[in-house]
């Protein structure tokens, strides 16, 4: 097991992908490119019908699981919540080795959208993982130990986190940080990956105009901001979260960045103007971090479009012509085909429904319908900011020209707050209490729009839908496909299903227990092809909402030809009966109602009215719990789970109006 990940290296990542058969998968996306395209195809159309469970491991966490497991000559390296690292013998299922990096957990608050984690690198016989803290840390591949560790906050200081998977490009372990609804400015940072030592970093946006820019791309980027509205107060944003490729022969690797801080991009920039490089896909050159080109795919971001979702080197015929192009498709619901040689838009073109832009003109630039930026009444933002695809990782299969991604609408009604000031913790303003810095109040109306979710598998050289399969609710798990005609997904409603890939048939699926938001990985150990998925329900929407009646612990599931293993029993998610008979003053309803969207809502959801998610909803407690809700408010047991401490943030009155808003929403609601 030793040798298995010494020997990884960009070598090793390129010869694999360029096997008749893929073995191994050695890097996040598989390979640099990102394509999530085994070459495998033991397990295929024709026999996928007979895959059974090999094993499954408990990954011991409760909260969400987006990791892609990596697996070379048979041992695998996966993450679960708290970005705790396992190392597992795939040929029996059991642990080699786990790593905690031991994160506050008190600190969870201190990124948006759950404590995950999407994954390590490895490179000659190291795994690298970004703990949620910030921490980038090395391990010994073969022992779990710790070689090194960097803190990667900038300044030591400002709300962020890391969830993404590190890549290892020439030498140099990548990462990003998330933060941007806290306020805070993106880059992204390589070190060496034998000592640690930081080797560059490129911030995404400009800092304050007063003191130099760090380098030529700042300066430009100035240009697009104006500085009457001090954008370097709350940092701009532009996190670079997520996604990265690497391109060794044109010697680029991608940065998908993110959205503005704060979003409303009024406030950030007065005056207008596109805000570079926020909501872009942007080349750096590996070896120096400097700026190549950028193409920006949501000028002045106003809505929490990210660009950070997965981005996919694919090459691919237009118009006759062999072109090296870039496969996205980012949260503001357009699919791209850029030349990733040069950055030069292709085409785009909507894969769901937006109400923000009709389309983008030839040089590229979205062209808007002018309400999207006029939010001084509550209207639907579609998509909503969580995205019509987030994180949830797309894969791109050669031999049918298709890729496959999880497509969705989570309603969500956004308004300007014009009064907003930076680190201003006042009640109604979206999670203010907890450093939210989003200048915009979120459903101060119920969205109107409608939810779905929904398989889509996209032709990129028409621009097209070629099949898609509907799910019952949004945040499906990402894909993979596989030269056997395949594509696997999980899904929000607790299955792993395996598709025709041409056609969209299904073909197989099994019961995970609970929802599926991570993508499958497949690979070969002792000539028996394997598929795993880690499953464990959370991310940004399922912290507070559910499409199961089941849940479980994270868990890896492994699946086989002929497999005969038995599931583990999978627990009853109960929703018990509304809370009932908390006494509480009816007049303090109002006040509890701003107070809970400033402290809880994005967690806890809307008492009785939300399912609850990997965080219970308040709505469907003991009346004993809602009762005694000081005690767990402030300094309360479950800050070992990653609850906040409230001290000194709310007072015992209002402690008393968040249990009105509580029991009088659950009165409200009860059926008669
Ligand atoms: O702006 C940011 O820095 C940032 C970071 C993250 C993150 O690190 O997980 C997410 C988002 N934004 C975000 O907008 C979002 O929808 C989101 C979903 C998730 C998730 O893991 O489910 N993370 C994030
Ligand atoms: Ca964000």
């Amino acid at each position: 097991q030793a040798s298995a990940a010494k020997q990884v290296n960009g070598d090793f990542i390129r010869a694999n992908a360029a096997q008749k058969k893929t073995p191994d998968w050695p890097s996040y996306g598989l390979d640099y490119a990102e394509s999530r395209f085994s070459k495998l195809d033991q397990v295929n159309a024709g026999n996928v019908k007979q895959l059974g469970l090999a094993w499954s491991y408990n990954l011991e966490s409760t909260r969400g699981v987006e990791a892609t497991p990596l697996v070379v000559d048979g041992i695998m390296y996966v993450t679960a919540s708290w970005s705790v690292v396992h190392a597992i013998d795939t040929r029996t299922g059991q642990k080699l080795w786990s790593f905690d990096p031991q994160v506050d957990k008190s600190k969870g608050f201190r990124g948006c959208c759950d404590v995950v984690n999407r994954g390590v690198a490895l490179h000659e016989g190291k795994v690298y993982v970004g703990a949620y803290d910030g921490r980038l840390i090395a391990l010994d591949a073969a022992t779990g130990q710790k070689v090194w560790e960097k803190n990667t906050i900038e300044g030591q200081k400002g709300s962020y986190t890391i969830t993404g998977a590190p890549r290892v490009f020439k030498g140099k372990v990548i990462i990003g940080n998330g933060g941007a609804e806290y306020g805070v400015r993106g880059y992204v940072t390589a070190y060496d990956a034998k000592t640690g030592e930081q080797k560059w970093r490129w911030f995404v946006v400009p800092g304050d105009p007063a003191k130099p820019f760090e380098d030529e791309s700042m300066a430009r980027a100035a240009k697009t901001w104006d500085p009457s509205g001090k954008y370097w107060e709350a940092g701009g944003g532009g996190t670079a979260w997520d996604s990265f490729a690497f391109d060794p022969e044109l010697n680029l690797m991608y940065v998908g960045t993110g959205n503005g801080s704060p979003w409303a991009h009024k406030k950030r920039s007065p005056k207008g103007g596109d805000n570079l490089y926020l909501g872009s896909v942007v080349a750096l050159n590996p070896d120096t971090g400097k700026y190549v080109w950028h193409y920006q795919e949501t000028p002045g971001d106003n809505w929490d479009y990210t660009s950070t979702q997965s981005m996919i080197l694919a090459n691919v015929t237009l118009g006759g012509k062999a072109r090296k192009v870039l496969l996205h498709a980012p949260k503001n619901g357009f699919f791209f085909v850029i030349d990733r040689t040069n950055g030069k838009f292709i085409s785009a073109k909507n894969f769901v429904d937006v109400n923000w832009a009709t389309g983008y003109d030839k040089n590229g630039r979205p062209v808007e319908i002018a309400a999207a930026r006029q939010n001084d009444k509550p209207g639907d933002s579609i998509p909503g900011p969580f995205g019509a695809h987030n994180w949830h990782p797309m894969s791109f299969n050669p031999q049918t020209g298709l890729a496959y991604l999880p497509a969705q609408n989570i309603p969500i009604n956004l308004m300007d707050d014009k009064d907003w000031k930076f680190d201003q913790n006042a009640p109604g303003r979206p999670h203010a209490a907890l450093g939210w810095n989003t200048a915009m109040f979120a459903n101060a109306e119920p969205p109107k729009s409608k939810p779905f979710g929904r398989l889509v598998a996209w032709d990129p050289v028409a621009q097209k839908e070629a099949w898609g399969v509907d799910y019952v609710s949004p945040w499906n798990g990402g894909t993979l496909t596989t030269a056997g005609n395949l594509v696997f997904q999980g899904t929000a409603d607790g299955r792993l299903v395996a598709y025709n890939a041409k056609t969209g048939e299904k073909l197989w699926e099994t019961a995970t227990g609970t929802g599926v938001v991570a993508a499958p990985t497949t690979y070969m150990v002792d000539g028996k092809q394997y598929v795993s998925v880690a499953v464990g329900w959370g991310g940004v929407y399922g912290l507070a909402q559910r499409a199961t009646e089941r849940q479980g612990p994270g868990t890896v599931y492994t699946f086989a030809v002929g497999g005969t293993a038995k599931m583990p029993d999978f627990v009853q998610y109960r929703m018990d009966k509304l809370v009932q008979g908390v006494k509480y003053d009816p007049a303090k309803v109002q006040a509890g109602t701003m107070l809970y969207v400033s402290n809880c809502v994005f967690c806890h959801g809307v008492p009785g009215v939300d399912r609850g998610g990997n965080i219970p909803n308040l709505g469907y407690m003991d009346a004993a719990y809602i009762e005694n809700l000081d005690k767990f408010i402030l300094k309360g047991p479950a800050m070992a789970r990653g609850m906040p401490d409230f001290t000194g943030k709310l007072s015992g009155d209002d402690i008393e109006s968040i249990k009105a808003f509580i029991q009088g929403t659950a009165d409200a609601i009860r059926p008669k």
